[in-house]
């Protein structure tokens, strides 16, 4: 699995950062109208496409299976209303989030792409339930997640990615850190340098 996991709320930063070497990247729209969200997928889905990069679309996978995407990510809650069949069937790989051992546990049996866990350091983004995991608990994730790849998520930056990495983490995935840099593109080069 690739070791930088970049996460973006418009297909715009997209098309500013995955040139700049980027291969798995998500789109994690929020708070914009149904026909907003269709035409940043596709338009992200064409553009990693001829990128060669990875996209992964947030939430919405009705839109992902319609609009011939490859890889979803959904949490706890979107699991909730998901058709993992047909997401199968239409070979659309698929990440999950995972904050405690039940929710792994049924992350597992859906046959992840991978799990998530977070968040391992405190963030910024959203306000969420789950207190910062630390690295123990990456570590203990690997060891229950066994073939299946692990991202670490929430308050990384590139100063602590050798140690989600050391703790047995696949992948390191990013939102604030890069959304709020001064300059996303110099922190991008500077995330792929530290995850090579
Ligand atoms: C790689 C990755 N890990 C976790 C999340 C969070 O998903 P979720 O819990 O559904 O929360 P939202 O991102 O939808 O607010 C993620 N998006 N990506
Ligand atoms: C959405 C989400 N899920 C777990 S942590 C997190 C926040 C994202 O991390 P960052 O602290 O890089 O913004
Ligand atoms: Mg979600």
């Amino acid at each position: 699995m690739e070791r930088f996991y970049l996460i973006t709320g418009h297909v715009s930063r997209i098309e500013l950062l995955v040139p700049l070497g980027v291969k798995l990247v998500q789109l994690r729209i929020k708070d914009q109208t149904e026909a907003e969200v269709r035409r940043q997928i596709a338009r992200a889905r064409d553009f990693c496409a001829v990128e060669g990069a990875q996209l992964v679309v947030n939430d919405y996978w009705k839109h992902a299976l319609d609009l011939n995407c490859s890889f979803v990510h959904l949490g706890q809650e979107d699991m909730d209303q998901a058709d993992f069949a047909a997401l199968r069937r239409a070979g659309v790989r698929v990440g999950l989030s995972t904050h405690d051992e039940a929710e792994l546990d049924r992350a597992l049996s859906h046959d992840p792409a991978y799990v998530a866990l977070g968040p391992v350091y405190p963030t910024l983004l959203k306000k969420m339930k789950w207190g910062p995991q630390g690295l123990d608990r990456v570590t203990r994730w690997k060891n229950m997640a066994g073939d299946t790849p692990l991202v670490a998520i929430g308050g990384l930056t590139p100063e602590r990615v050798a140690g989600v990495f050391a703790a047995g983490a696949d992948s390191a995935a990013v939102v604030t850190d890069i959304q709020q840099a001064q300059d996303p593109e110099a922190r991008t080069r500077h995330w792929i340098k530290a995850c090579a």
